[in-house]
């Protein structure tokens, strides 16, 4: 089971890589490595089992946070009434379009592998079209808004080696962009 010493923090190299796609028919291992990602997201949601665990809550988690540079990544999306407004393992997930309007969350966002708070707005698309592979191989082609879209859009830049401050204005982060709405 994945616990927080499984999840590397910045510094270290793969979190700044450019992960590998993965190849289908998937390999019991890669198979293993997104059952052990979602496994984490449903454990660290349960208060009980998170606190026992001492696991931070997460929504989203990506192979190269447990230091597998494989362009594979879980998301586990809950409303607040607790109900599940998207779940899945993405294999090799791509962005197909984005929207012009432009997204970020109120409160800034944190990261899994980040223990330091960056304060500013993530600027991110609001709408976009997602393309990806399921754990029978089966393709996927989705759109996704607001928050579903802004896990996903956290989750595939740790693909590429991008953490969420770096699309932080540096000169003045909380300016809010043009065509630009803030998700509470
Ligand atoms: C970094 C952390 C604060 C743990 C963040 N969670 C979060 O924003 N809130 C949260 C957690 C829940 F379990 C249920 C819920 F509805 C809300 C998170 O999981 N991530 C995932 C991550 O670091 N992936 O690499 C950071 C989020 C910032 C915006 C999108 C993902
Ligand atoms: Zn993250």
């Amino acid at each position: 089971m994945i616990l927080m010493k499984d999840i590397i923090r910045e510094g270290n190299p793969t979190l700044r890589a450019t992960a590998k796609k993965v190849s289908f028919p998937l390999s019991q291992e890669d198979r293993d490595l997104g059952k052990k990602m979602m496994k984490y997201l449903e454990v660290s949601q349960d208060e009980k089992l998170a606190e026992k665990y001492h696991l931070r809550a997460g929504v989203g988690l990506a192979a190269p946070q447990i230091d597998v540079s494989k362009r594979v990544a879980a998301v586990l999306v809950p409303d607040n009434d607790g109900s599940i407004v998207f779940k899945d393992v993405l294999y090799n997930p791509r962005i197909l379009r984005e929207s012009v309007k432009r997204a970020a969350l109120n409160e800034g966002e944190g990261c899994l592998s980040v223990d330091r708070n960056v304060a500013g707005l993530v600027i991110r698309t609001d709408r976009i079209t997602l393309e990806y592979y399921d754990v029978n191989g089966e393709r996927h082609e989705i759109k996704l808004e607001n928050y579903p879209a802004i896990v996903v859009q956290h989750e595939i830049d740790h693909l590429n080696g991008t953490l969420f401050y770096d699309h932080i204005d540096k000169e003045s982060p909380f300016k809010l962009p043009e065509n630009t709405i803030i998700i509470e």
